[in-house]
């Protein structure tokens, strides 16, 4: 079931189009992506999602009972949001938990964010990671049914992005949808069933990852190490040398390393990656995301 639909929607500040007739629709349960590198219009288009900022023309679409109020069914984490000083982590979830009528208990929230080792810390002590555990708890806190995350795991280290990962698992498996932004392609690949992927404030591209992956991908890429191989026949047979390694791209592994052993190069240090989203976004816009972590 939809839960959203967005309908050429569009947005004009002066004379830059940061979001440009996109059209795109959210399943209810759904780990939505919205991936673009910086300026491509991801944030814009969830603050207008959000009801933060008006569109300059198009529609947002909430598939939710006549007169429910939006702002009741969705949880926000901004990509910075100023916590207060000098209070602890509890005091945080209380003072926001009196903002709404329902919520979610505060054991809940601890558990959900994995937040008990430091709920009695200053909010300033906080590491990065911990903070964005807090930051996602005060998105969760009036239960909502959509959360948004804006690029939840920017400037984390590898760690402490696998372990929010872990948490947006979790909430998902509660049954919420879960709208992501990120430049992270790894982390698209890892969480989300449906991604777009915009440049320029236009859609360039959408579907789930594996979809978009076998549409533009036939081949493996097979790396052997350049001493394996050698020189010559590497460029007599027109394969890739990157630095230390051959880079072979194959339709076929079998029939490929079958080939190789009859050309008697050893097999040694051979290894074969699949694209991945980073490969794809760079064929589709000739210029690499850059944002992939390599956890
Ligand atoms: N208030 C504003 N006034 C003028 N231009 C703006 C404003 N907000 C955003 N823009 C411009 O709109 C374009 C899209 O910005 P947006 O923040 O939506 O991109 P983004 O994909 O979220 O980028 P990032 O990954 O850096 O957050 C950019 O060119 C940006 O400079």
């Amino acid at each position: 079931m939809k839960i959203i639909t967005v309908e050429n929607l569009t947005k004009h500040y002066k004379d830059v189009k940061a979001v440009d007739d996109v059209s795109f629709d959210i399943i209810k349960g759904h780990c939505f992506g919205l991936l673009g590198p910086n300026g491509a219009g991801k944030t814009t288009t969830i603050e207008i999602m959000e009801g933060i900022i008006n569109k300059t023309s198009g529609e947002v679409k909430y598939n939710t009972q006549a007169n429910a109020d939006v702002s009741q069914l969705i949880g926000i984490q901004f990509q910075s949001t100023a916590l207060q000083d000098y209070l602890t982590v509890t005091e945080t979830l209380n003072l926001f938990s009196s903002f709404y009528e329902k919520t979610l208990s505060n054991e809940t929230l601890i558990e959900l964010c994995d937040l008990s080792e430091f709920v009695n810390r200053d909010n300033r002590l906080l590491s990065g990671g911990q903070r964005q555990r807090l930051l996602l708890a005060l998105a969760l806190i009036n239960d909502p049914e959509i959360v948004f995350l804006d690029e939840p795991t920017t400037g984390l280290d590898p760690q402490s992005r696998r372990h929010f990962w872990q948490l947006i698992k979790n909430i998902k498996a509660q049954g919420k949808t879960v709208i992501l932004t990120t430049h992270y392609m790894d982390e698209a690949e890892q969480l989300c069933d449906n991604i777009v992927i915009m440049d320029n404030g236009k859609i360039i591209e959408q579907g789930s990852p594996k979809q978009l992956l076998t549409r533009h991908f036939k081949q493996v890429f097979i790396y052997l190490p350049v001493e394996n191989v050698g020189n010559e026949l590497a460029t007599k047979q027109r394969w890739n040398i990157e630095e230390t390694y051959v880079e072979i791209k194959s339709v076929n592994v079998e029939k490929t390393v079958k080939e190789l052993i009859e050309l008697a190069v050893p097999l040694t240090g051979l290894h074969i990656k699949s694209a991945n989203l980073d490969d794809l976004f760079l064929k589709l816009t000739g210029h690499s995301l850059g944002g992939t972590s390599h956890v």
